[in-house]
């Protein structure tokens, strides 16, 4: 009789069962399966150049509830999700010493030189002990090996282009069975316990009842939301509430939800219900996540450098007394100081308040765009490395924008999206006595408006920091336009294709 095939399953980010390439393969070629996952403590150290905490508490909360999730699922088929708390090739070393008998190890491959670092050790340590180490693609709707270039290098530098490609040549794989049952771990491991707050060094983060995110991690949670977002609901519009846009970037990021699976649920809403540009806005979306992965592949690590994926030369500014400004939400500008408490407070921000507090950090105060990018790994609840370093090379001017100079204007886009404005007032309770689109510009009121309002400039609420030449076209004329509307339903124009500052309607309009 062969000896049995035991097969450690390392879960990084994809802490999901459906549409899961490492389970899939092993339940195929194993015999025993041990699906491991490792709090690394690299990631609880600090963020590469300013040092702030790697993963802060609305990500790791949600971790947590991630890998609590996949171990109850995974209980419930016959299995289990062994924790440890470790570097995952030292971990995985102890297993193969421990079991005497391994014989592979199956993960994802990710992009970035820290994980592919990881990936590295770990593929010494099973030479080392003759493992074979089995490795696949899964992050992405569009797998890697399905993209029509030749060569990542082939990768366009205009998403446009990329979508176009795509959509016309490439194939979205389908779905991976579930498996009922999975194999059964060998005897004798110990599960280990799921880590707290404080044994990785951090505090729970308090809830936040404005919060636009007030989801739990986790393939359940991921599972519920899309249902409740395709088929039980209405989207509203705006910057307020859970269901203005999917909020599915922060289970796509753990992997707690495949983008195949969002897709193949698109498709059978359309067959079912209606096909409409709401439908598609998803997709258009997801192949923006698609997109920066392929950008990592394609740029490697300058996608971190100052001089990003053009090696274009600005002098930013690394001035702490703005960046604190700026990140605390005490810059003076109100729709930038709603964003950026928000964001604070809850882990969340919309991706309108993420283009505007980056062109304000990047192109209104000059600073060093790595600066929000790492503030932004530290705090976002969906950071993706590749997603929030190619959004932030996009905004600063120095990644894959097709226009020169992209710059917001804080004022016109705090009326076009708040206009009435209760999204400042939700997140700047000090302009509360403000009414309408005037707390967007509370320095241009007058002594007695703001007495009566009960703000004093610089006391209760900072003058701004700095104001843009541009805003005043906006500041005497406060109803710049109609506010940004919704995504799904008949209010779609082509407008909100440049709202979200994607190069779609400019193709179409501008002739790039
Ligand atoms: C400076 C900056 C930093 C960002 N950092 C991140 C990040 O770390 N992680 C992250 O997932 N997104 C990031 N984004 C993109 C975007 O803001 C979020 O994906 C989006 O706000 C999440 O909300 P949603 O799931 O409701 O998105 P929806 O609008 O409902 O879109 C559906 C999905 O498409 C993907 N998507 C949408 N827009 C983008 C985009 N511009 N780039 C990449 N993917 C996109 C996301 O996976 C999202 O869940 C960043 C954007 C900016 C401008
Ligand atoms: N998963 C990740 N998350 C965040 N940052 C990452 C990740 N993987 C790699 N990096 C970043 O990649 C960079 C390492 O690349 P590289 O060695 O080319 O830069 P460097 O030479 O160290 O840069 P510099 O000259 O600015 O110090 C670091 O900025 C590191 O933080």
């Amino acid at each position: 009789m062969s000896a049995s095939r035991t097969v450690i399953c390392l879960l990084r980010n994809d802490l999901r069962l459906h549409d899961n390439e490492v389970f899939h393969w092993a339940q195929r070629n194993a015999d025993h399966i041990i699906p491991l996952y490792c709090f690394d403590p690299r990631h609880y150290q600090g963020t590469y150049h300013f040092n702030f905490p790697k993963t802060g508490p609305f990500r790791l909360r949600f971790l947590l509830d991630s890998v609590k999730d996949l171990r109850a699922t995974l209980k419930k088929r016959g299995s289990t999700l062994l924790v440890r708390q470790g570097k995952p090739e030292e971990v995985v070393s102890e297993l193969i010493q421990q079991l005497g008998s391994v014989t592979a190890l199956a993960f994802h491959e990710e992009v970035a030189s820290e994980e592919k670092f990881v990936e590295k050790k770990l593929k010494d340590v099973c030479c080392q002990n003759k493992v074979k180490v089995q490795t696949f693609w899964g992050s992405t709707l569009y797998h890697r090996d399905d993209l029509p270039f030749s060569h990542i290098r082939g990768l366009p530098d205009v998403y446009t282009q990329f979508r176009k490609a795509v959509e016309g040549q490439g194939r979205v794989r389908p779905v991976l069975s579930t498996p009922e049952q999975v194999k059964s771990l060998p005897l004798g491991l110990e599960e280990g316990p799921i880590p707290t707050f404080e044994g990785l060094g951090q505090t729970e983060p308090v809830d936040d009842c404005r919060s636009a995110f007030p989801c739990r991690g986790g393939e359940t949670e991921a599972l519920a939301r899309l249902k409740h977002y395709f088929w039980d609901t209405e989207t509203r519009n705006g910057m307020i509430g859970v269901d203005y846009s999917t909020k599915f970037s922060p289970w796509l990021a753990l992997g707690c939800i495949s983008p195949r699976y969002i897709y193949e649920q698109i498709k059978k809403y359309e067959v079912e219900r209606t096909a409409n540009q709401s439908t598609y806005w998803v997709i258009f979306e997801l192949l923006w996540r698609d997109y920066f992965k392929f950008v990592g592949l394609k740029y490697r690590n300058r996608i971190f450098h100052m001089n990003g994926l053009q090696d274009k030369h600005v002098s930013w500014k690394t001035d702490m007394t703005l960046f604190n400004a700026w990140k605390e939400g005490r810059t003076g500008v109100p729709f930038v100081d709603a964003n950026m408490r928000e964001l604070a407070l809850t882990g969340f921000m919309s991706n309108r308040g993420r283009q505007n507090v980056a062109s304000f950090l990047t192109k209104d105060l000059g600073l060093d765009w790595r600066l929000g990018a790492e503030w932004f790994e530290y705090l976002l609840v969906d950071h993706d490395v590749c997603s929030n370093y190619g959004n932030w090379l996009y905004s600063a001017g120095t990644g894959n924008d097709p226009r020169e100079n992209r710059k917001f204007n804080m004022i016109k886009q705090g009326l076009d999206y708040d206009n009435n404005g209760d999204y400042v007032r939700q997140w700047v309770p000090e302009l509360r006595g403000i009414k309408g689109g005037d707390v967007h510009t509370p320095w241009t009121l007058s002594n007695s408006a703001l007495s009566h309002a009960q703000v004093s400039l610089n006391e209760t609420y900072p003058s701004p920091i700095i104001i843009a030449p541009e805003w005043s076209r906006h500041i005497n004329n406060k109803s710049s336009g109609p506010p940004g509307k919704g995504r799904k339903g008949s209010s779609y124009t082509p407008r909100q294709h440049k709202d979200r500052g994607i190069d779609f309607y400019f193709s179409k309009n501008k002739g790039f």
